[in-house]
């Protein structure tokens, strides 16, 4: 059992790359896709089935257990890994990008964020200090610096601003952080979509120095093109043997626009989420199983996927039992979408490895285009 973080990248096809990040709860290939356990657990999923679907780590929010059940009993209960039952890595958000996408009445400072639980209304604090020691108290394998992430459209001077705030509570948290071997602390490149700012908040990024480097402030409405053309640049700003983060993406078309522009780990509620609602990813695009064309198709969902779902269901099954609203539905299409992006990840991991990735992309494309039969 390695005591340290190492990553080792394996191949490069263009700015593809894929490789392992070494930690001492596991490996984690990359290209990785982090499923989302917000509230220590990935919703409708046991831990063991989030596993068998090809997930090496999944992600946790600083956010939501500070304020339920509390950082410091899941402390007293021997931490985050043994009270969700997930033994291999995890990697918790920092606080920030929820409180303002969740909580009320916030008040932003140089200090931090005060600001009131969505669940209850009580009053609370995140400060770069209080997100890594709640951090540190869950037993979390990736720390995440503690950062503000503007709402986008902003104009430059807000978007300057907030990213040289993120910068200075990056270095107060590698501070707070400490040495902690076999525990990783990534920062967080700020900048909106301007060049000159992703360029200034890599540059004070890299002087700070981190185990790992996400991207964040994009998927916040920018749109596909947009978050493209910053990741056209942004990634090589970033150290290349130090592992790429970029948050809260995506839809599969994102994903794979992304690891084509360098990135290593994403994460995503989209395919838990969507699976809750009925909606299906699969090879040829998104299938809604509601819809009445499913009605008597015995066919199964994605004829390719080794699922539970795809395995022992019909499309009409499925269908049924989200009309019926039985809680087996959302099941069935949570497994299933995961599962689909984790087989879309292994399949570009080895497209990478074996200097074939345009032609994968080229048939993930096509697959899609030919639409749901
Ligand atoms: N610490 C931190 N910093 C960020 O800049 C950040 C940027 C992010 N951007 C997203 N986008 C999530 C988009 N998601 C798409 C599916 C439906 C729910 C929202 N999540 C993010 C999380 C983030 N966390
Ligand atoms: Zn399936």
């Amino acid at each position: 059992m390695t005591a340290r973080f190492e990553f080792e990248l394996k191949a490069t096809d263009g700015k593809a790359r894929t490789g392992v990040i070494s930690t001492p709860r596991g490996e984690i290939r990359t290209p990785a896709f982090m499923p989302v356990g917000t509230a220590a657990t990935v919703k409708a999923m046991m831990p063991e089935s989030v596993r068998a679907t090809g997930a090496d780590i999944l992600l946790g929010n600083t956010y939501h257990l500070m304020l339920r059940p509390t950082a410091e009993r899941i402390d007293r209960l021997g931490g985050l890994h043994k009270f969700m039952n997930w033994e291999r890595p995890i990697l918790t958000d920092s606080g920030g990008f929820q409180v303002m996408s969740l909580a009320g009445l916030r008040k932003l400072t140089e200090e931090g964020v005060t600001f009131k639980s969505h669940i209850d209304g009580s009053k609370h604090e995140l400060t770069p200090e209080r997100s890594m020691e709640i951090q540190r108290l869950l037993g979390s394998d990736i720390v995440m610096c503690f950062d503000e992430c503007p709402a986008l459209p902003a104009d430059r001077d807000r978007i300057a601003e907030s990213m040289r705030l993120s910068m200075r509570w990056a270095e107060r948290s590698k501070a707070a952080f400490g040495d902690r071997p076999g525990h990783a602390l990534f920062g967080i490149m700020q900048g909106g979509l301007e060049q000159d700012f992703r360029e200034e908040s890599a540059k004070a990024l890299r002087e700070i120095g981190f185990d790992g480097y996400a991207i964040g402030g994009l998927a916040v409405g920018e749109g596909q093109e947009a978050m493209f053309d910053c990741l056209d640049y942004a990634p090589d700003m970033l150290p290349v043997d130090k592992p790429r983060y970029l948050m809260g993406v995506g839809k599969p078309d994102d994903i794979v626009g992304a690891v084509k522009r360098g990135v290593d780990m994403m994460d995503c509620v989209l395919p838990s989420r969507s699976g809750r609602t009925g909606q299906a990813f699969t090879r040829r695009g998104v299938v809604n199983i509601k819809n009445a064309r499913h009605a008597d198709d015995p066919r199964p969902l994605d004829e390719n996927c080794s699922c539970p779902a795809c395995s022992n269901y019909s499309r009409a099954y499925l269908r049924h039992v989200f009309r019926s609203n039985e809680m087996i539905s959302g099941m069935l299409l949570t497994w299933h979408n995961l599962q689909y992006f984790q087989d879309i990840m292994g399949e570009m991991r080895v497209a990478i490895a074996a200097g074939r990735f345009d032609a994968w992309e080229e048939e993930f494309h096509a697959m899609r285009a030919m639409g749901d039969i």
